[in-house]
């Protein structure tokens, strides 16, 4: 995977290539645009920061298909700094706009343990939507601690700690092309 840049001395192995990235978000946004073909008012709901490369790329290939979708942005943290989640979900950043009898669909990047996520369900139900439906890109299907409804899911990853499009550790590697595994001494170092 060695490309020259910064980061190839940081990474271990690759877990997803930046070529299986975009097919797999192309083939996810044909899913659900064939799902909601013909919702007036689809409302993708970004989890900041790790989803923000997702979203970005995922929005896009939404609309080559349709339908109309407007973007807002939540901010929630529960990992902070570190490499397991604490499970205490701090809003950093809320919705901009009410969302009583929107269809929403939820962008994420990863569902590790799925307390985030399920915190987030439960948060927009008791925000009214008239349905919430999640996109992951990745998950972990053997660290989930709490079941979440995840309607569509890119890839199931191995229960490591994965760094790249958008996933970080101690707010570094987001900018990644690919997600891969970091080497030990990356941690050492922290
Ligand atoms: O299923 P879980 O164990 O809850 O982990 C998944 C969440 O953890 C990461 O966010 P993080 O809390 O690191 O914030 P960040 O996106 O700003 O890095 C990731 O982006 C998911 O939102
Ligand atoms: N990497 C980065 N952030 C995360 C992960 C991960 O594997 N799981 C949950 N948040
Ligand atoms: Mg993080």
């Amino acid at each position: 995977m060695a490309d020259g840049s910064w980061y190839d001395a940081d990474i271990d192995h690759v877990i997803i290539s930046e070529a299986q990235i975009r097919e797999k978000t192309a083939e996810l946004a044909k899913q659900v645009s064939a799902d909601y073909a013909g919702v007036d008012g689809l409302l993708l709901v970004c989890v900041l920061k790790g989803a923000v490369m997702f979203m970005a790329d995922f929005a896009r290939a939404l609309g080559r298909h349709g339908p109309p979708a407007e973007l807002d942005f939540m901010a929630i943290s529960s990992y902070g700094q570190g490499t397991t989640s604490s499970g205490v979900v701090r809003i950093l950043k809320d919705l901009d706009r009410d969302i009583a009898g929107r269809h929403v669909v939820v962008i994420e990047d990863i569902v590790d343990s799925g307390l985030t996520l399920s915190w987030l369900l439960r948060y927009l139900e008791s925000r009214s939507a008239a349905s919430v439906e999640v996109v992951a890109l990745f998950r972990k299907p053997d660290a989930v601690k709490v079941p979440v409804p995840v309607k569509y899911v890119g890839f199931d990853i191995p229960t490591e700690f994965v760094v790249g499009y958008g996933l970080d550790f101690g707010e570094r590697y987001r900018e990644l092309p690919y997600v891969g595994v970091l080497k030990p001494e990356v941690y050492a170092r922290a």
